[in-house]
């Protein structure tokens, strides 16, 4: 018998009947909950009288409509200024309390985004299938497990079966070998690939990412590559299990106890694709080859390294591939060759579950350290993903060093990821943002997102324009300003 993927060895190991239409029932270990898909589910609970089946199962935080500011945190639910968000907000709040479901809560310190805090409190482990009504789900893929998003009816059928319905995939693997560069990071990783692939280039597939490049990543650098997966059409990213994961995961508050823990880890040592597992598509990156990237246009395979430019549409012979380059750079507000150091930055973002966690913290105040924000800069701000990396960071001092820099120091939530809570670009805004989607309106109506890591987005806060991070100094330190 061939040998398996790591993604087959997942689905076997959870399949509970397959049918012969092609579809199959698996069974679903974690569930993540948040306020924005999970009103009806509840709703449509108690509409057919039914109880969650495994309770322990599910775990739910609010995120998206959370505001960042003390101000209105510091009151709690009732505090949430925008009538929908609260209603969100209170809705899941109320719905965790009827149906006993653990939440934590917009005062509780573990509460923050979903995607970090499953992995933060061990909820996500290797070997298991999580689902969550979210896109982004597939971030919890970096530790092995088969993690992907799901509608608001498969939250339901999951609270009430704790099964899904689901097709099997076919196995993708993008092998990325070498060492990066300095300065360059998980990110942009992902964001070559995006570039390289197109959005469309892991449809169908669950998408596992190996090679030396990733191996060499910690377990943030992971959930940031698999976070985009989805941005890369793929609903499943997927990294082996290795001792990173493992070191990551011990003394986690859900992880598994004393007792049982070796008898874990041996079981998820086998997490690994097998070495004459076929795969459907191979896709090679060259790590060394990679430089910081920067996206420029209204999809995230619109991205080009820093020290290249704006595509030019007469350079583009496919006449429906110049149109939307045409569309794109006009939303942009850009003009076709501009060099990517060129654009000028109105406010500059560093969170969302892409990055948002304390190593992406670190990595941004390395850069702003003792340097001062543009005063071109309308906002920078820093939204930790999570109360607890809230706390890391300010017991590191992260947050006086971000604040002596100029920037916000937020209370943690989606934020400005996308424009479903107060934090918002205006119409025409360009924003240097460590988020993972560029869409027209993303981040508020008329805004203009450019995706980069933490790393470029804290130096380009500094000069009000994108910088080269590899070989970048600041022409702005404090004693200078
Ligand atoms: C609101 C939610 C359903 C959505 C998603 O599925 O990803 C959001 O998190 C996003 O990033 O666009
Ligand atoms: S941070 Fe952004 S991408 Fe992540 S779940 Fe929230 S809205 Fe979605």
């Amino acid at each position: 018998m061939a040998g398996r993927t790591l993604y087959d060895k997942l689905w076997d190991a959870h399949l509970v009947q397959q049918r012969d239409d092609g579809t199959a029932l698996i069974y679903i270990d974690r569930q993540l909950l948040h306020e924005v898909t999970s009103p009806q589910a509840f709703e449509g609970l108690r509409l057919a009288n039914r109880k969650p089946w495994r309770l322990d199962s599910n775990i739910a935080t609010p995120d998206h409509n959370v505001p960042t500011t003390l101000k209105e945190r510091s009151i709690g639910i009732e505090g949430i200024e925008d009538d929908t968000s609260r209603i969100q907000v209170m809705t899941l709040d109320s719905n965790c309390t009827d149906f006993n479901i653990e939440q934590f809560g917009i005062n509780d310190e573990r509460q923050g985004i979903v995607h970090v805090v499953g992995p933060e409190q061990g909820a996500t482990l290797p070997g298991m299938t999580v689902v969550c009504g979210d896109s982004h789900t597939a971030t919890h893929g970096a530790f092995g497990a088969l993690a992907h998003g799901i509608g608001t009816s498969e939250v339901e059928h999951v609270l009430a079966t704790q099964c899904l319905i689901q097709r099997k995939m076919k196995n993708l693997k993008i092998q990325v070998d070498g060492e990066l560069g300095e300065g360059v990071t998980a990110k942009d990783i992902i964001l070559a690939i995006i570039g390289d692939i197109g959005t469309a280039g892991g449809t169908g597939y669950a998408m596992e990412f190996a090679g030396s490049a990733i191996e060499a990543l910690s377990m943030e650098g992971r959930m940031t590559i698999c976070n985009m997966a989805i941005e890369a059409g793929a609903r499943v990213g997927l990294v082996g299990v290795d001792q990173t994961t493992i070191d990551y995961v011990a003394k986690r508050p859900f992880a598994p106890r004393e007792d049982v823990w070796e008898q874990a880890v041996r079981r998820w040592q086998e997490l690994v694709s097998d070495t004459d597992a076929e795969f459907d598509k191979v896709v090679h990156l060259d790590a060394a080859k990679i430089e910081p990237q920067v996206s420029w246009g209204t999809s995230p395979e619109m991205v080009v390294g820093i020290t290249g430019a704006v595509p030019a549409p007469s350079d583009i012979t496919d006449a429906t591939k110049r149109r939307g380059v045409e569309r794109a750079l006009e939303y942009m507000g850009l003009s076709g060759g501009q060099k990517i150091t060129d654009i000028q930055l109105d406010r500059v973002f560093i969170g969302s579950c892409t990055n948002s966690r304390i190593e992406d913290l670190r990595a941004a105040a390395e850069v702003v350290k003792g340097c001062r924000v543009s005063p071109n800069l309308k906002q920078a701000m820093v939204v930790p993903g999570s109360g607890l990396v809230k706390r890391m960071a300010e017991r590191e001092g992260l947050d006086v060093v971000f604040k002596q820099a100029g920037f916000e120091w937020r209370e943690p939530g989606c934020s400005m990821c996308l424009a479903m809570n107060a934090d918002k670009l205006g119409a025409g805004e360009h924003c240097a943002s460590t988020s993972n989607r560029n869409f027209e309106g993303r981040q508020g109506y008329g805004g203009r997102t450019h995706l980069v890591s933490p790393a470029m987005a804290a130096a380009a806060a500094i000069e009000g324009h994108f910088v080269d991070i590899r070989t970048w100094s600041p022409s702005r330190t404090q004693e200078s300003a």
